[in-house]
């Protein structure tokens, strides 16, 4: 399955906590397509940002779909949790969850998308058995825990072969690319046949950020 265009998902860790509202508001009226929430134990990663409320009391704020990546261990503990709060997509760290097939069920049964995330380590091969049950693949062009890192080109391999596995087997998920995503790196994740891009510090940082997604979109027209 592949998208017409490049959708381009801000992400809320490099917004201004004190202005949550207004920040999102941002994101809706610059023509970007999905909210990325990053929440962060801690564990997992080093660094902590925020959890279920959080998430609960923004979802009213927009009609864009939230896509929550969980950089926490044992995700598994917490799926309910985030379902409730309003999530169309978990993302979990195939690293951070043993029984990741059975986690992936139990966000399906929750009637959220269920997506698996790679740290930059990690083979897509690992992931492999259990692809047909993916509704995202989101690629960490970065080791995550913390905006403004610089992609790591390497990464963009993975991207290529999941979308070579998705053509050769017909399976359904969505190629998203997350970390160091800019003006000068968009083009080149959507050469790859990426469908998302997740972009942080880049559109928060931007001093017009419609202006920003629009010129994103444009380098994305490969
Ligand atoms: O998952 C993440 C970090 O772990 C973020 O989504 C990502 O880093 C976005 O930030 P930037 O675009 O500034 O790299
Ligand atoms: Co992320």
């Amino acid at each position: 399955m592949e998208t017409a265009s490049l959708l381009i998902a801000p992400s809320m860790l490099s917004a201004d906590f004190s202005h949550t509202a207004e920040e999102v508001q941002s994101i809706n009226t610059s023509n970007a397509d999905w909210v990325h929430l990053d929440v962060m134990d801690g564990m997992f990663v080093p660094n902590i940002t925020f959890g279920p409320k959080f998430i609960h009391d923004l979802r009213p704020h927009s009609d864009l779909v939230f896509d929550v990546h969980l950089m926490i261990d044992q995700p598994e503990r917490y799926i309910s949790l985030f379902a409730e709060s309003g999530c169309d997509y978990i993302t979990v760290h195939g690293e951070a969850s043993v029984h990741l097939h059975r986690t992936l069920q139990m966000i399906k049964s929750s009637g959220c998308k269920a997506g698996v995330s790679l740290i930059p380590s990690t083979p897509v091969s690992v992931i492999e058995p259990i692809l047909d049950m993916v509704d995202l693949m989101l690629i960490m062009t970065v080791n995550p825990g913390f905006g403004g890192q610089s992609l790591i080109p390497a990464m963009l391999q993975k991207v290529e072969r999941l979308a070579e596995l998705r053509d050769k087997h017909g399976y359904n998920y969505l190629i998203s690319v997350d970390g160091g995503v800019n003006l000068d790196t968009v083009g080149e994740i959507a050469k790859k046949k990426a469908d998302v891009a997740v972009c942080g510090s880049a559109f928060f940082g931007a001093p017009d950020r419609a202006a920003f997604i629009q010129a994103m979109k444009e380098r994305a027209q490969v």
